[in-house]
């Protein structure tokens, strides 16, 4: 059986962004994604989907990581700082781990340690357990 790491490998639009999964604990994971060229946008600046994409996938890692099948209901990202170059973490906490609707919480630094954005998400948590063994 697979784990959750390699369950949210399938993700096919994060993989295609870059984003890779680091670390994945009941109620906490750690994403990365390298900002390129293909990253920016008109401004010369990481675009802002692509950091959305990144939290939403530490997101998905901490959601689930109770083994039950969650999914994202609303989430709001705030930019605080432009990123343009290397590597962009996400850090997520589940702030909340209510059995029906989890809240997370993630921040996104830069290789300074400095914050980028801050990204929120309430999840819904089914009752389909994860075919899932272990989280790494
Ligand atoms: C899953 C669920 C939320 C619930 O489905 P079911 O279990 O079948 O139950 P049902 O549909 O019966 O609903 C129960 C009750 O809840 C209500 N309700 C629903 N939403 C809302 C709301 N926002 N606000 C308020 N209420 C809401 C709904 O009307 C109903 O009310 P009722 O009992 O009739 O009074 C479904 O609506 C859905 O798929 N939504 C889209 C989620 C989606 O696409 N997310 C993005 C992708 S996930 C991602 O990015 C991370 C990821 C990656 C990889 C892996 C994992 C995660």
């Amino acid at each position: 059986m697979q784990t959750l790491k390699e369950f949210l490998r399938t993700d096919r639009f994060a993989s295609c962004t870059g984003v890779e999964l680091l670390e994945i604990k009941p109620g906490y994971a750690r994403a990365r994604m390298l900002v390129t060229e293909r990253h920016l946008n008109g401004g010369g600046v990481c675009q802002g989907g692509a950091l959305f994409t990144l939290a939403d996938l530490a997101f998905a890692a901490v959601a689930n990581s109770h083994r039950r099948l969650t999914l994202s209901v609303t989430a709001n990202i705030t930019f605080l700082r432009p990123a343009k170059s290397g590597y962009v973490y996400a850090d997520a906490a589940e702030v909340f781990n209510h059995h029906r609707i989890p809240f997370v919480e993630v921040k996104i630094t830069n290789e300074k340690g400095e914050l980028i954005a801050i990204f929120t998400s309430s999840g819904y948590r089914k009752e389909t357990e994860l075919p899932v063994e272990d989280l790494e």
